[in-house]
């Protein structure tokens, strides 16, 4: 790959991975991961500026403007901070603000692991509170800041204007507490404090954020009509005595030493907090020094965020068990003495496979090093042998399943260990699991949990039992099984309600071998019912956009196995819809008479695929917009067709509104 290739991978991922985290909420990878990602792009970008474009990750602020939100402009853009990684970078960034300002001061400060919302308050009461968005327009979130017990609604003094700025965040017992009542919902999961603060912030019913305790810390004071500062300690200060719960234990430092030092003892202290940080800033204190130094489009020169290290510690593994997972696979776990480990108590780590122990030279009874890297799985960094003890024990991966007891094997490609035993209890409570997940037929209340009292107790043993629990109903909250009356009526709704889903759904909770949501949306396009894709050739799967060998024998394979389609079977007879919504072609032409335009990349749709979904609908698609454009489908970077659609005034939607179209 050359370099011009690199640079252009690497910002599709930083892209995707931006859109994961500051949209989504649902990071794949870790900030620590993520932030190499991007430091290698800023290098590359440096070294050939010749390639540096206008929508590089590096040239903006992450984020976007949720459509449901209320959208308000901000008053100044709302920019990043540049990072640094090394003591090194902090040197430098004092020594440059002492070349261009005499004795400057600097505040050292925790950056806390949230999400940046302006306040406004009007002659002393609060109007507005909106997040970064994209840095020029961002989304309110007024209903939910109301519901922010640290943030004051008045303040004592009335000044006809004032901004300011913090980040909201949600404490480690919140978070905790959160995980631990949603763990049966089966709703979306967060990984960390952070996510879940933001994805709370950032809906719409304002109930949530009040169940769920979210705090802020005010760091900045934007903008105070009627009133001058001379310095941001000051403006910190003065923010305490109006009622703010300002960044605490703040530090004012002159020299690079100083600066380091408080820098220093915030990354000691960090994992004691009650709540996550993720470095510490470093701000020029005074508030004319701040104007001569000035800021580029992306971060202000007189600021800086040191990001720490991920925190490693030490411990030993007192054992290895296996878990199954629903694909039968084998998970070695460690579990470990219990640490606490970036603020969470850590007690099991996965090792991943055979290979993995093996290169690591991991045996049960090891010292090793643990990581939390961006605070999400721990991981076994390495082992000390040099502290093994003399009755430590080398681990393989056990040749029969630690559920069933069949024989397992392993599959050299992926070094995975799977029990092939497709009978296998473990398997069956992954695979019920599965089927009810939000991505595929989404039951709520059918969690893990649920699941494994449901098999235990002997009601279900399949997917397709699910759909004959109704009749054991009475039986079910007598024992208590799912829990009282109400929650199991909730279960038995929501099952009822799931048998109306689209094909798509039911293909991806059957959890076909190398098929997930999106082969299955490929399939439930291209087929009218379940039959037909049960039914169809190596030859017509072959044919189907992005499916290749490996998924087609997959399929194949499925519907080759005649308890697969006994169980197909049970499903249609319980009322399970199996038929295509999407690939009713003929009979429904909903968008006959309608032209759209596509434009910027759609979150989860290729573009050909949209316009197969138009066209099956009688509509039309056409290349640029005009006054006889009906709708202009856009997504990510959307560049001048959506700016016309706007000037014409054609209705814009997004990938959301559009499959909503096709419901
Ligand atoms: N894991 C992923 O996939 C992924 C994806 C995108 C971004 N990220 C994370 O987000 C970071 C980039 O986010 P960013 O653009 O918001 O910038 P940033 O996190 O590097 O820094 C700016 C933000 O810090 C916050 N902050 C907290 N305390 C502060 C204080 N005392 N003073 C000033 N600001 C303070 C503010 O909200 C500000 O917007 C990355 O470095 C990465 O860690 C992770
Ligand atoms: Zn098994």
């Amino acid at each position: 790959m050359n370099i011009k290739e690199r640079i252009e991978e690497l910002r599709n991922l930083i892209k995707y991975h931006n859109d994961l985290y500051y949209d989504k909420e649902q990071p794949e990878i870790t900030d620590y991961e993520y932030d190499q990602l991007v430091q290698e792009l800023k290098t590359l970008e440096n070294e050939h500026p010749e390639y540096i474009t206008s929508d590089s990750p590096t040239q903006k602020v992450g984020g976007t403007v949720k459509r449901e939100l209320r959208k308000v402009p901000h008053d100044v853009p709302v920019i990043s901070l540049q990072d640094a990684f090394s003591k090194e970078e902090i040197y430098d960034f004092v020594n440059k603000v002492k070349s261009q300002i005499t004795n400057p001061k600097f505040v050292v400060e925790m950056k806390i692991d949230g999400l940046t919302v302006m306040l406004r308050y009007h002659n002393g009461k609060l109007t507005e509170g909106i997040t970064r968005g994209n840095g020029e327009v961002g989304e309110s979130v007024y209903e939910n800041v109301l519901e922010i017990k640290t943030i004051p609604k008045s303040i004592p003094t009335e000044l006809p204007y004032l901004e300011v700025r913090g980040e909201v965040y949600m404490s480690n017992k919140s978070f905790e507490m959160v995980l631990e009542r949603e763990k049966n919902k089966g709703g979306k999961k967060y990984k960390t404090a952070r996510n879940l603060a933001s994805g709370t912030l950032r809906q719409l019913d304002s109930r949530i954020v009040r169940e769920r305790n979210l705090d802020m810390f005010v760091f900045n004071l934007e903008i105070s009509e009627g009133k001058d500062f001379t310095s941001h300690s000051e403006t910190l200060e003065w923010l305490k005595t109006q009622g703010f719960t300002v960044i605490p234990n703040y530090k004012i430092c002159s020299t690079a030493d100083e600066v380091w030092e408080a820098v220093s003892s915030i990354g000691e202290e960090r994992n004691k907090l009650p709540f996550g940080i993720d470095g510490a800033v470093i701000k020029v204190d005074n508030l004319s020094d701040r104007r001569v130094l000035g800021s580029t489009s992306k971060v202000p020169r007189w600021a800086i965020a040191y990001k720490y290290p991920p925190e490693q510690k030490e411990t030993v593994i007192k054992d290895i068990k296996i878990q199954v997972g629903r694909t039968g696979r084998l998970t070695p776990l460690a579990i470990l003495e219990p640490v606490k480990l970036a603020g969470t108590d850590v007690s099991k780590a996965t090792l991943h496979n055979q290979d993995f122990i093996n290169l690591k030279d991991i045996q049960i009874g090891d010292t090793v090093v643990i990581q939390k890297a961006g605070d999400i799985i721990p991981e076994v960094i390495k082992s000390i042998p040099e502290k093994r003890p003399a009755n430590a024990m080398k681990y393989t991966i056990p040749t029969n399943c630690p559920i069933c007891n069949s024989p397992t094997v392993r599959d050299e490609n992926v070094a995975d260990t799977r029990c092939i035993n497709t009978e296998c209890p473990a398997q069956q409570l992954g695979g019920i699991v599965y089927f009810a997940s939000k991505g595929a037929m989404d039951i709520e209340g059918l969690g893990p949990s649920s699941v494994e009292s449901l098999i235990s107790e002997g009601f279900i043993k399949d997917i397709g039992d699910i759909y004959y629990l109704e009749q054991y109903r009475d039986e079910l909250i007598e024992k208590g099984v799912v829990g009282r009356k109400k929650s199991t009526d909730n279960l038995l709704k929501a099952i009822e309600k799931s048998k109306e889903n689209d094909l798509e759904k039911l293909i991806t909770g059957l959890g076909i071998k190398n098929v997930g949501k999106q082969t299955a949306r490929v399939l439930a396009m291209n087929f009218p019912d379940i039959d037909a894709v049960s039914n169809a050739t190596y030859e017509q799967l072959i044919a189907l956009p992005d499916f290749g060998d490996i998924v087609a024998k997959s399929i194949l394979n499925f519907f080759n196995q005649e308890k697969n389609h006994q169980l197909i079977a049970k499903l249609k007879s319980a009322g399970v819809n199996v038929k295509s919504k999407s690939s009713e072609i003929s009979s429904d032409d909903r968008f006959s008479g309608k032209t759209f335009v596509i434009t910027g990349t759609l979150p989860t749709l290729k573009r050909d695929e949209a316009t197969k979904m138009i066209q099956m609908y009688g509509g039309k698609v056409s290349g640029s917009v005009s006054k006889k454009t009906s709708y202009v489908l856009a997504g990510e970077e959307a560049g001048s067709k959506l700016t016309k659609a706007q000037d014409l005034g054609v209705r814009i939607i997004n990938e959301e509104e559009f499959m909503d179209m096709l419901k």
